[in-house]
C-alpha cells in the first residue's frame, strides 16, 4: 500500500474503531494526531486517559492490515475532573479516587495496588494512599514496612517510593495497634494529615485505599476528601454484595460518582485441569451493579500467585507483567480511568449531568 493509502486507512481505522472505552472512536478525543512514515508507522496521539494498552492492540492489527509495523505512541494529557484547593502539594494531585469495599478481606488493597501499577504501566503517573486505619497492609504490599518518611523542609512528609508509586499509609506513622482503636475525629484528621502534609509529586490519579465498611468514618472520610470518583471492590459472596450496595448508597449520599465494581476472587482456575470453579457465586458483581445502577468493571480470579506477590511486597501486575492477570488489571484501570473521562469530565462528549451537579456543589 502506497504512503497515502497507509495514511488514510489509519485514519479511517482510528475514527471508526469503537470499543467500551472509545465508544465514539480514537480520532475525537485525542487533542494531537501526527504521523512518522519511515520504516515503522509511528502515530502521535494526545488522549485525555490512559490507553496505551488497548491501542498497542490496536497498533497490531493496522501492523497486519498495512504489512508494515505500526506503533501507537500516545502522550497523555489529563485533567482535573473536580477542582477542588487543597494544602500544600496536594495540589499537586489531578484526580483522587476512593477505592472501598461494604465488607472487610475482599482484597482491596491488594487491588488498588495492582491497579495504581496498571495505571503507571498504562502511562499515568500515580500515587497510593492508604487510609485503612483498620489494617494499614499497603506498606507490607509495596515492600515498605518499618519504613518512615522523611521530610525535606521540617513541613511536609516525602512520600515513600513503592517501585515508581508515590505512597503515604498511617502504617509508616503509627503502630498497626494503635491505629486501629481511633474512631472518628482522631482517624479523620489523621487522614487529613497524610493527604495535605505530604510533599505529592504532580500526579494523575492518587488512589485512596479506604478502610472498609460504610460507617461514619468512611462516610466522613468520603466527604471531607475531594474525591473525583470512587470504585467499589466485592467478591462475588451474597454477603460481600450487600455490603457493596451499601458502599454504593454511601457515595451517593456524600454525591461522589461511582465509576464500578471490580469482582475479586470472582473464580478460581485449576493449574492441573484448567477447570474454572465458582467458589464465592457467579454473576453476583454483574447484577448487583446492574441493581445499583452502576456498572461491572471487571473481574478478577482468585489466584495463588496474586496473594503470594501481595505478602513479598511485590504486586502480581509487576512480577508477571505480561501475564494474564497483568492484561486483567490493565483493563480494568483503562476501564477506570476512562469510565471517569467519560462519565465525570466536561470536556467528555458523553458528559452526563452528574458532572454539572459536582460542579454545583463546590
Ligand atoms: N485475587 C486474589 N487471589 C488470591 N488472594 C487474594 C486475592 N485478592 C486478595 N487476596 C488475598 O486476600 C487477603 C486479603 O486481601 P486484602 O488485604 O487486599 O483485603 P482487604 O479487603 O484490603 O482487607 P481489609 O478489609 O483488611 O482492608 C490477602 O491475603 C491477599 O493476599
Amino acid at each position: 500500500m502506497d504512503e497515502p493509502a497507509s495514511l488514510h486507512l489509519i485514519e479511517e481505522t482510528l475514527s471508526q474503531y469503537q470499543s467500551e472505552l472509545f465508544p465514539q472512536g480514537v480520532l475525537n478525543l485525542s487533542q494531537n494526531f501526527s504521523i512518522d512514515y519511515g520504516k515503522e508507522i509511528t502515530v502521535h496521539l494526545v488522549m485525555p486517559f490512559p490507553c496505551q494498552g488497548e491501542l498497542d492492540e490496536l497498533a497490531v492489527s493496522l501492523s497486519k492490515a498495512l504489512n508494515k509495523p505500526v506503533v501507537i505512541d500516545v502522550s497523555l494529557k489529563i485533567k482535573q475532573v473536580r477542582k477542588f484547593a487543597l494544602n500544600g502539594s496536594a495540589d499537586n494531585i489531578a484526580n483522587i479516587i476512593a477505592i472501598a469495599s461494604g465488607k472487610g478481606g475482599v482484597g482491596k488493597s491488594t487491588t488498588t495496588v495492582n491497579l495504581a501499577y496498571a495505571l503507571m504501566s498504562e502511562g499515568a503517573r500515580v500515587g497510593i494512599l492508604d487510609a485503612d486505619i483498620y489494617g494499614p497492609s499497603i506498606p507490607t504490599m509495596l515492600g515498605l514496612k518499618n519504613q518512615k518518611p522523611t521530610s525535606k523542609d521540617g513541613k511536609l512528609m516525602t512520600p515513600l517510593d513503592g517501585h515508581g508509586l508515590a505512597a503515604m499509609s498511617i502504617g509508616f506513622l503509627v503502630d498497626e495497634d494503635d491505629a486501629t482503636v481511633w474512631r472518628g475525629p482522631m482517624a479523620s484528621s489523621a487522614f487529613n494529615q497524610l493527604l495535605n502534609e505530604t510533599a505529592w509529586p504532580e500526579l494523575d490519579y492518587l488512589l485512596i485505599d479506604m478502610p472498609p465498611g460504610t460507617g461514619d468514618i468512611q462516610l466522613t472520610l468520603a466527604q471531607k476528601v475531594p474525591v473525583a470518583a470512587s470504585v467499589i471492590v466485592t467478591t462475588p459472596q451474597d454477603i460481600a454484595l450487600i455490603d457493596a450496595s451499601k458502599g454504593v448508597a454511601m457515595f451517593d449520599k456524600v454525591q461522589v460518582p461511582v465509576l464500578g465494581i471490580v469482582e475479586n476472587m470472582s473464580y478460581h482456575l485449576c493449574e492441573n485441569c484448567g477447570h474454572q470453579s465458582h467458589i464465592f457465586g457467579e454473576a453476583g458483581g454483574e447484577k448487583m451493579a446492574s441493581k445499583n445502577g452502576t456498572q461491572l468493571l471487571g473481574q478478577l480470579p482468585l489466584n495463588i500467585d496474586i496473594r503470594r506477590d501481595a505478602d513479598m511486597g511485590s504486586a502480581n501486575i509487576k512480577t508477571n507483567s505480561t501475564g494474564e492477570i497483568a492484561k486483567q488489571y490493565r483493563k480494568i484501570a483503562r476501564n477506570i480511568a476512562g469510565q471517569l473521562f467519560l462519565q465525570c469530565d466536561n470536556a467528555s462528549p458523553l458528559t452526563p449531568d452528574v458532572s454539572i451537579t459536582l460542579q454545583k456543589d463546590q
